[in-house]
Formats: C-alpha cells, sequence, structure tokens
C-alpha cells in the first residue's frame, strides 16, 4: 500500500517533527508513506470571506497537484465522519482488498480545505468536533494509520 498525507504548510515545531519520524519509523514496516508538504498562503486575521476563500482555493490546487487519479482520496474534516481505529483499519484493508492501494489523506491549512478539495475527496473523516491544529493532525493522523496496520495484522498494541 502507498499511503501519501498532503498537508499544508510546513512543520516547524521540534516535538512535532520528533514524533513524526517515530511514527514513519513505525509505519515503513507495513507501508510506503510519504509526507507532501504544500505551501501556506498568508492568513491574516481581518480578512473577508472572499479573501479567506481565495486562501483556501490555492491551497487547495497546490493540494490537487500532488493527487493522482487512480488514488482513494480520504479528506481530514472536522464535519466528517467519526469512526472508531477498528472502522479505519477496517477501510484500509478493504481498499487494499479490492485494489485501491494508493491513498491520500489531505490535511487543510489554518483556514481550512477548499471546495474543489472537497469535491475531489473520495470520504471526509473527522478526529471530532474540535479544531486541531494542522500541523499536530499530521502526527495523530499517523499514529491512528499505524494503529490500523497493527489492527489488521493482528499484532498488538495499546487498547
Ligand atoms: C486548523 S484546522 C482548520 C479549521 C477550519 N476552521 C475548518 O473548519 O476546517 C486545519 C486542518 O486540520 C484538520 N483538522 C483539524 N481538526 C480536525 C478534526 N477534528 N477532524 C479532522 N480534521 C481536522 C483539517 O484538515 C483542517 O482543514
Amino acid at each position: 500500500m502507498k499511503i501519501t498525507i498532503i498537508s499544508v504548510g510546513k512543520l516547524k515545531e521540534k516535538y512535532l517533527k520528533q514524533g513524526i519520524a517515530e511514527y514513519m519509523k513505525r509505519l515503513s514496516a507495513y507501508a510506503k508513506v510519504d509526507i507532501v508538504e504544500v505551501a501556506d498562503e498568508k492568513a491574516p486575521e481581518n480578512m473577508s470571506e472572499a479573501e479567506m476563500e481565495e486562501v483556501k482555493r490555492k491551497e487547495g490546487e497546490r493540494i490537487l497537484s500532488h493527487v493522482q487519479q487512480d488514488t482513494y482520496v480520504i479528506t481530514l474534516e472536522i464535519n466528517g465522519k467519526m469512526i472508531s481505529s477498528e472502522q479505519l483499519a477496517d477501510k484500509m484493508d478493504q481498499l487494499a482488498t479490492y485494489g485501491k492501494s494508493k491513498i491520500a489523506f489531505l490535511i487543510g491549512g489554518s483556514l481550512g480545505i477548499s471546495e474543489a478539495v472537497q469535491k475531489r475527496s473520495d470520504y471526509a473523516l473527522s478526529f471530532s468536533k474540535m479544531t486541531f491544529p494542522h500541523q499536530l493532525m499530521r502526527l495523530v493522523l499517523l499514529e491512528q494509520v499505524y494503529r490500523g496496520f497493527r489492527i489488521i495484522r493482528g499484532e498488538p498494541y495499546h487498547k
């Protein structure tokens, strides 16, 4: 399975970099995982609705330029579907079984994802109704994908 995580903005925090490096190492036993960072747009506090949409549109274009046609796209969205770790594992397993071996997880920028990205999405996944910073979302997602592979393989993991 080939997994690509496409995320807006550069990761700066050392503690997140360390956590992500750890899960990337662990995941290498199960899948080819790549992280693609696309540039973020400046988003000052006092922007109009139209300006905010424009920021999302530009970031969205950059995200989509890395998505291939045969890729199954899972967008991370606060208002997406909330599922258990076992259900995510099952979804990954089903995709692999039915020949969808390329999965891209898309994480939006500080204003979220554009309409075009939402349209390209095959599945909108929510990690709760709470808002997380996109950089932290990357780490949480990697942990859940790793957990998913452990569940698929029936390997022991913390409950
Ligand atoms: C700071 S959040 C954007 C907040 C923005 N107001 C929105 O409604 O999308 C940045 C990105 O992190 C991801 N994210 C944050 N919290 C999330 C959650 N609870 N579930 C799924 N994705 C989340 C989404 O991809 C989001 O686009």
